[in-house]
């Protein structure tokens, strides 16, 4: 039989769908099959979360809180298998998956503060009774979530849409299916009412019949920016639904005038190599100034760069990188480095790509007299570079993309900062600070292709709830005086 993989009504049940596998893409071992959750399937998950709804949202925030507490506990508990449950199926090593784990214990109280402060209840005296504010859950929503952090990502969606009063239909990328049954199983664990979190598991077909079912009242999704735009398009004329689309990035980081240079090159190395250049919000295009400070700071990335430990997610001493998600990730990225070179760019630095696994080794690419700049996210360790003379042209063409997720600028001048704050567009905006690993206590989203105004992170909270407006007074009384042309006599 199937492996269970599908968690619908409180139970784990078998796909009824294609068969699907998850891969080690250190080595292309299969460590995970199963099969898929068929429509018939997804509409079970999406009924039993219906049934869920009333009983979970009619529970005080206190009552749902005792839950996601008893979900931290077993985070605790079981956080060194949840990290590498996550290494092995994503690559990442396992200093880094740690904090992945780390990053899903602390959303819980983030979410807790960000839902009384954002959605709290607020009231107002009036002249006659109060002016009361609250919010409501929406109802049963489906979450999207991507491979490079499979347990963080969809957790940022999953805890404030439940503190909130949601049930929930989870879809987690069809890489990254261990992490998510192992997720859910911890939930399960924490006493979590059957129903109120329910898991289908599958490919494109499994995430397009839950996109589509009518009896969701909303999605909440992390992903690239292609997926995102079909499901936008997929919402069009659905204005009473929710849809909060988190997507990718383009995004620029400027160096101007430093006086550490060593500082400058360690902030460009987290910006665009961590998670082996696989997150929303690394740095793909570096703007270096011409002239003898920037060539100083290249020769140090380069050095820098080639010096980078890529090596297993398990290996004794640590690497900075591990490999990518998967050998078709990493042979793409192989592409898009010849696609540039095809279009004029000079390798500084050769990503290369070891066959058989989804291993790649970091790379650097000049490409200031590449014409025609593809506006494109390669999603790895790729940074492409580019020399400037004026600070206003760097800023420009660091705002010549569609995407706007996050930017940085490396200078000592404070006057440049306010200057660049002033005129990027980008929903992360730093300052003398890598420009990934962005806070849970901050609003987190782009604009422009990167997202949809619905930030997520500290903002989740906006999402997952909508607002209730009343006046109210404890019974009915007559107006001390009554409007001109009324008589009740
Ligand atoms: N802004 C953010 O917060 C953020 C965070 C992490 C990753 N990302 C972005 O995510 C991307 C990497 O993740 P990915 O490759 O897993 O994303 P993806 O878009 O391929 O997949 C995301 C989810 O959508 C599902 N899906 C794909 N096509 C679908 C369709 N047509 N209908 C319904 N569901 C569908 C997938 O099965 C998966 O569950 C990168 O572009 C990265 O920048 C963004
Ligand atoms: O890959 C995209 C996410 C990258 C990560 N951002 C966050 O973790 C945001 C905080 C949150 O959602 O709680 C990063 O910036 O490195």
């Amino acid at each position: 039989m199937s492996h269970l993989a599908q968690f619908i009504n409180g139970q784990w049940t078998a796909g009824e769908g294609q068969a699907f596998n998850s891969i080690n893409p250190a080595n292309n071992d299969v460590i995970w099959q199963a099969n898929s959750a068929t429509p018939q399937q997804v509409d079970a998950a999406v009924k039993a979360a219906r049934e869920a709804f009333i009983p979970w949202t009619d529970k005080t925030v206190e009552q749902r809180l005792e839950v996601v507490k008893a979900f931290v506990e077993q985070l605790k508990e079981n956080s060194e298998e949840l990290a590498l449950i996550i290494a092995q199926e994503t690559g990442k090593p396992l200093w880094e998956t740690r904090t992945e784990a780390a990053a899903m214990i602390g959303k819980a109280g983030i979410s807790e503060r960000a839902y009384h402060e954002r959605t709290g209840t607020v009231e107002n005296p009036m002249p006659v009774g109060k002016a009361v504010i609250r919010h409501r859950a929406h109802g049963v929503v489906a979450v999207f979530g991507p491979y490079n952090f499979p347990g963080h990502l969809p957790n940022g969606h999953i805890i404030p849409a439940l503190l909130a009063g949601n049930t929930v239909i989870f879809k987690p990328s069809e890489l990254t299916p261990a992490v998510a049954e192992f997720t859910l199983k911890l939930w399960q664990q924490a006493g979590l009412p059957q129903g109120v979190i329910n898991l289908v598991q599958g490919e494109v077909e499994t995430g397009k019949a839950l996109a589509s079912h009518p009896g969701i009242d909303g999605l909440f999704f992390t992903g690239s920016s292609r997926t995102g735009h079909v499901l936008h398009e997929q919402f069009a004329g659905q204005p009473g639904k929710i849809l909060a689309l988190e997507m990718g990035g383009n995004n620029p980081l400027i160096v101007k005038d430093v006086s550490d240079e060593k500082a400058a090159v360690h902030d460009i190395l987290q910006s665009a190599y961590i998670s082996a250049g696989q997150r929303c919000t690394c740095a793909r295009k570096l703007f270096l100034p011409a002239g003898e400070q920037g060539d100083a700071i290249l020769a140090q990335l380069i050095t820098a760069t080639k010096n980078i430990k890529v090596d297993v997610y398990d290996a004794p001493e640590q690497p900075f990188m591990g490999s990518m998600i998967s050998e078709a990730a990493a042979k793409g990225l192989v592409a898009a480095q010849q696609q540039l070179v095809e279009l004029g760019a000079e390798v500084l630095v050769e990503l290369k790509h070891t066959a058989g696994t989804g291993f790649v080794t970091p790379g650097i690419l000049e490409c200031s007299n590449v014409s025609d700049f593809p506006d494109d996210e390669h999603f790895g360790p790729l940074l492409k570079v580019f020399r400037y003379t004026e600070f206003d042209d760097a800023i420009n063409k660091a705002n010549d993309t569609a995407y706007g997720l996050s930017a940085g600028l490396l200078s000592d001048s404070e006057q440049d900062y306010e200057y660049f704050l002033r005129r990027i567009r980008a929903g992360i905006v730093n300052w003398n600070r890598p420009i990934t690993g962005a806070s849970s206590a901050a609003p987190f989203g782009g604009i422009g292709a990167s997202g949809n105004h619905r930030a997520s992170a500290y903002y989740a909270a906006d999402y997952c709830a909508y607002p209730v407006a009343s006046v109210e007074l404890e019974k009915v009384t007559l107006p001390e005086k009554l409007s001109p042309g009324l008589s009740l006599d």
